[in-house]
């Protein structure tokens, strides 16, 4: 199974940067993973909000295969604990899914048709942290449940 992360926006800040080279490094000694940096259209075109998320929404799907299982990063989605997590993730691979494909939406969030093409929305938190940081965040986490899954001690130290 191959992981990507769909990203609207490049990672601006170097000790972001820095945290999410380290872990992605790590994480493809256990799996196939994807940074995937979409432009931010805000910058280029004067765009209003729900018209950003529509130009936004109509990147992300030239990047979706038909199979691909689509998770959008939401604060509205689902939680899991980390262990959990791994056990969704596992689940998917013994389903067979070929891809898992998340997504974090930019500063305003995800165009309806994003939340239509979705199989699942995963929250990581109540709180809304800004789509810079959330990346940070969710890679450690992938690595975290792979090595849960491997049943290695980084979970527990
Ligand atoms: C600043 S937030 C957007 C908030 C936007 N007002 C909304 O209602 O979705 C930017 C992106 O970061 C991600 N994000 C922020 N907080 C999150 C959380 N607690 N769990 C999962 N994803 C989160 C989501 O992908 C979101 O689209």
């Amino acid at each position: 199974m191959k992981i990507t992360l769909l990203t609207v926006g490049k990672t601006e800040d170097k000790y972001l940067v820095e945290g999410m080279e380290k872990y992605i490094k790590r994480l493809k000694h256990y799996i196939n993973f994807k940074l995937v940096e979409l432009p931010e259209l805000k910058q280029t075109k004067n765009l209003s909000e729900d018209q950003q998320k529509a130009k936004e929404a109509e990147l992300i799907f030239k990047h979706l295969n038909n199979t691909d299982h689509l998770i959008l990063l939401d604060e509205r989605g689902e939680e899991y604990s980390s262990v959990q997590f791994s056990g969704f993730l596992n689940k998917k691979m013994i389903a067979s899914v070929q891809q898992l494909v998340f997504v974090i939406g930019g500063p305003y969030g995800f165009d309806v048709t994003l939340h239509q093409r979705a199989n699942n929305k995963l929250s990581l938190s109540k709180m809304t942290f800004s789509h810079q940081m959330v990346r940070l965040f969710f890679i450690e986490q992938v690595y975290r449940a792979l090595t849960i899954l491997k049943g290695e001690p980084y979970h527990h130290e």
